[in-house]
């Protein structure tokens, strides 16, 4: 049995997506903190709802999903009742193996993943790296239960803070771009559905190009910057503005915070 400890935003998206790639809700339970959130899951997925320690004792695989502030208590809560047979699989920012593997008295496997909202339709990057005991066969397993979610690729553990600044966060950084671009459309005289439209499928087809083509942005941009054309005009005022220079400082402060959160 599969249990997601904490199902808020991502323990859904990730029960969800679990349904949706035809495993049974019966090989699944959920731990959650309200009992209107439990009449909720069992109504909408037809899972268990699970207290924690029950959970620790019948489970197979752990994915604890609450916020990273929640993370000690939840530990503190299981910690005494998981056993190296199991494996805990963690979701939260910032939050190392090695911090939760101090928490079990025994040699737990522990394997951490950073996975994105995209997870709702199917379209994750999850990025995951093993902790001191998690095996090989402990990797397959959790690129088994991520993989329906999307795309899944293994990292070092010390590029995970990085990796959660830059997919983990970066959906945001998209709509945030998204919701700009929809704003110089209104600027222009633009109806706003219809510009949110326009930006929608151009932010699809771009990436979509991207991943078919495999090519480098700086190609794919070439190829819409006209000789002294529009879009060198709007990318002049971007580099003025100094926009690449503010993603990497965003990115950045992103990664230190994850870094702050995991009590480094
Ligand atoms: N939202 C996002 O885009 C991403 C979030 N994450 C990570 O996933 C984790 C969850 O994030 P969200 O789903 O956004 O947060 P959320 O706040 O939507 O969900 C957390 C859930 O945990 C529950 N919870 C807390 N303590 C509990 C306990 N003792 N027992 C049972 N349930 C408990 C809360 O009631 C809540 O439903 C975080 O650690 C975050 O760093 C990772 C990747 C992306
Ligand atoms: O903002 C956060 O802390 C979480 C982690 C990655 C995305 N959302």
């Amino acid at each position: 049995m599969i249990a997601i400890l904490g199902t808020g935003k991502m323990g859904e998206a990730l029960l969800s997506g679990l349904i949706r790639a035809g495993r049974p809700a019966a090989e699944l339970a959920v731990v959650v903190r309200r009992p209107q959130r439990a009449k909720e899951l069992r109504e909408a997925y037809g899972v268990e709802v699970l207290t924690a320690i029950e959970a620790a004792e019948k489970a197979d695989t752990l994915v604890i999903a609450v916020k990273p502030q929640d993370m000690g208590r939840m530990l503190d809560e299981i910690g005494g009742r998981v056993t190296p047979s199991q494996l805990v699989i963690s979701i939260a920012a910032g939050i190392t193996t090695s911090f939760i593997e101090r928490r079990f008295p025994a040699e737990v496997p522990v394997v951490r993943v950073m996975s994105n909202t995209p997870a709702l339709v199917d379209e994750a990057m999850s990025v995951i790296s093993p902790g001191s005991h998690a095996s090989e066969e402990h990797l397959e397993h959790t690129e088994e239960l991520f993989a329906p979610l999307g795309s899944v690729i293994r990292i070092p553990e010390y590029q995970q803070d990085a990796a959660t600044a830059l997919s983990g966060s970066g959906p945001a950084y998209v709509f945030y771009l998204v919701e700009a671009m929809v704003d110089a459309g209104i600027l222009l005289g633009m109806p706003r559905r219809t510009a949110l439209e326009m930006v929608t499928q151009t932010v699809y087809g771009a990436a979509t190009m991207l991943r078919d083509s495999g090519e480098h942005p700086v190609i794919l941009r070439d190829a819409v910057t006209s000789p002294a054309g529009t879009t060198i005009a709007a990318i002049r005022e971007l580099e003025k503005h100094g926009v690449r220079a503010a993603f990497l400082a965003a990115i950045e402060a992103a990664r230190d915070r994850g870094r702050e959160l995991g009590g480094a």
